[in-house]
Order: C-alpha cells, then structure tokens, then sequence
C-alpha cells in the first residue's frame, strides 16, 4: 500500500529505500540476549534452541506472528545465529509457483533456516508443497504436464522453517498446525523502545539525551522500526541545524517538522480525526463520507489510520459509523459536547 510504506510512522519497511536497509542491518541485534523487550518471546525461544542444540537437531519450525516492524525478520536471523546454521530469505509473495519453493528447498543446507516472510501470502500450490516438506523434509517434483505427468519424490536435508505473519489468522489451519511453536509479537511499552533508541544511538554514533530519547520512543507506536527511523529524522535536524547532539528541544523541533506529534500521530491520522471532530461533532459518520472530507480514499482511511487510533482509544468503529472518544477530544484541546 503505497500511503502506508511513506509514512514516517508505518511499521512496515519502506520498499526501495537503501537507507533503511543499511539502518536495519546495522542496528538488527544478533543474539537473542540483545534483543529488546518481549520477555515471554525471548524465554520460550531460548528454550527451544537451547533444546535443538543439546539434541544436535533442528528445532520444530517456528511461526512469528504480529504487526510490521517488531522483529520478525531479526528474530529469525538471531535464531539463524543462535543455532549455528546459515539462513535463506524469502517472501511468500515471491514463491508464486510450486516449482519456485522446489528449488529453494532442493537447495538448503542441511539444518539451514528458511525464512519465509508475509507467509500467508504464498499461492496455494506452493503451501500445498510445503505441507508435505515441513512434515515429511520431502516433496514431490511434478514432471511433465496432463495425463503424463509424474511426481518425483526428493528428499530434503532437515531444515528448520521461520514463518512470520502479520496475521496469523490468515493462515489456513493445516499450515499452522504444522509450526511446532508460534511466538505472538507485541507492540513494545515506552521503556524498551527507550532501550531501542539508545541503543541504536550507540551504534550510529549519534549523541541523545535521555530525555530525547524517551520524547522518541512516546512518538513511535510502539515500533522499533519507527523509533530507529525517527531517530535516523533528527539526527539529521540535529546535524543541519545545531552542533549534532540531539537535545530534547532539537528531537521536538525536528519531529514539528515532520509532523509527528506527540502521541505518535502524524498528518493523516490528525486529520482524520479534526475532520470526524470539527465537522460531524464527534460522529457518529460513515466511512466514506469521513474519507471525502480528509480527501482520501476510503481504504487509506480505514486500512492506514484507523487501526493505530483505534488502537490508542481514539475512534472507535460502530455499526452506525466512525466516533470520536473523549480522549481523541482531549488530544486536540477540546471539551466534547
Ligand atoms: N527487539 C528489538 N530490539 C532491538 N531492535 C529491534 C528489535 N526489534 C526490531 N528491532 C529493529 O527494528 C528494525 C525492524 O525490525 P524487523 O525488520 O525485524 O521487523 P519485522 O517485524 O520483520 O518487520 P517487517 O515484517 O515489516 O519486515 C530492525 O532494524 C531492528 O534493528
């Protein structure tokens, strides 16, 4: 979705931009111990590698589920790095055809990790082939076409299959029964975006105050990949406009400029929200008509904005329209009616 991956504030990567890539590699932690936050994710995976590695086996494969940009991709590299074992990449969407994941997993390493990302997203074929390879580290090679065509068993060295999903209910049961553990991933709490942001500070070299740092993590929606991404924004106000040490004053005026307030909602959701306010008292109003008003379109609104103000208990969705909550009229100043 084109709107969400340009905005400052979406969890989810930004296609194309080499900047991120080279943040993100820089900054993915690569042991578990490193990684921030989801205690109860961190306990359960280490227990089960640690187990893997006293049995000298592959661990089940493991399921990584939860909203772009908390460390799906990072964990899987860290459990890649904890076992030992190299790891290969790929998206469902990039699996289109059954003989596309053939040559893929013809083509692993014995115990190697094959990381699948947006898992829910790969053509049926394909997960069928898969089905028979998560459980039976075998697949059946179709040759040949119509009444001819023969099915060529090959076998697979064990390899161990991270799945990630933004949305594990997408997928269909067979699939995710056959992942051995599903580890579900939250939005972090202020403290350890905190931890996040200081971390990567350390790693770029770039000097935060505390408090800046705390002012970055209240802004980014309980996302380290927005965290990462804001402080990568005023570090750069930083260096233009002042000596490159990032004050709390410097982290505001830079997040002013980017439109990034101080809940973490940036020019769409604002607006989405003045308009539900300002022109229909709060609401109750349909979707498209809120969407007319902001000059989007109705999927921007409800896919992009609605879920993080609905999230913050900002809006809420009733079947006789969108309503804002006495929050949302706090938020700009206002006493609802
Ligand atoms: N727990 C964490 N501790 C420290 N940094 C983290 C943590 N989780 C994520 N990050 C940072 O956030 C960035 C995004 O993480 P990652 O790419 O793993 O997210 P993701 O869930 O795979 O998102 P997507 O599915 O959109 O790719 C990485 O650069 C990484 O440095």
């Amino acid at each position: 979705m084109e709107q969400e991956t340009e905005r400052l504030v979406s969890g989810a990567a930004v296609t194309g931009d080499t900047e991120e890539q080279a943040a993100d590699a820089a900054l993915r932690p690569k042991r578990l111990a490193e990684f921030v936050g989801q205690p109860k994710v961190r306990d359960q995976l280490s227990l089960v590698l640690a187990a893997a590695r006293m049995r000298e086996a592959a661990p089940d494969h493991i399921l990584l589920s939860g909203p772009p940009g908390l460390g799906k991709t990072t964990l899987s590299m860290i459990i890649a790095n904890e076992l030992r074992v190299p790891i290969r990449i790929t998206s469902g969407p990039a699996i289109q055809h059954a003989g596309d994941l053939a040559a893929i997993l013809s083509s692993l390493a014995d115990g190697e990790v094959l990381f699948v990302d947006e898992i829910h997203r790969m053509s049926r074929p394909a997960e069928e082939m898969l089905y028979m390879a998560m459980e039976d580290f075998r697949v059946d090679v179709i040759v040949g076409k119509g009444p001819g065509a023969t099915a060529i068993p090959l076998e697979l060295p064990p390899f161990t299959l991270v799945g990630a999903t933004t949305r594990s209910g997408l997928l269909p049961a067979p699939l995710r029964d056959r992942f051995g553990f599903t580890a579900h991933l939250e939005f972090y709490d202020a403290a350890d975006l905190e931890h996040v942001v200081n971390r990567s500070a350390r790693l770029l070299g770039v000097r935060i105050v505390a408090e800046a740092a705390k002012e970055l993590a209240g802004r980014s929606r309980g996302t380290p990949r927005i965290v990462n991404r804001l402080l990568r924004r005023v570090r750069d106000y930083a260096e233009v406009k002042a000596d490159g040490t990032v004050t709390l004053e410097i982290a505001r005026a830079a997040l002013d400029v980017y439109e990034v307030d101080e809940r973490g909602l940036d020019r769409l959701d604002r607006a989405v929200l003045h308009a539900l306010l300002k022109l229909f008292g709060g609401g109750p109003v349909g979707l498209s008509t809120l969407a007319v008003a902001v000059g989007e379109e109705s999927e921007t609104v409800e896919e992009v904005a609605e879920p993080f103000l609905v999230r913050e208990g900002l809006l809420a969705r009733t079947p006789r329209g969108r309503i804002a909550t006495a929050a949302a009229w706090a938020h700009f100043g206002l006493s609802a009616p």
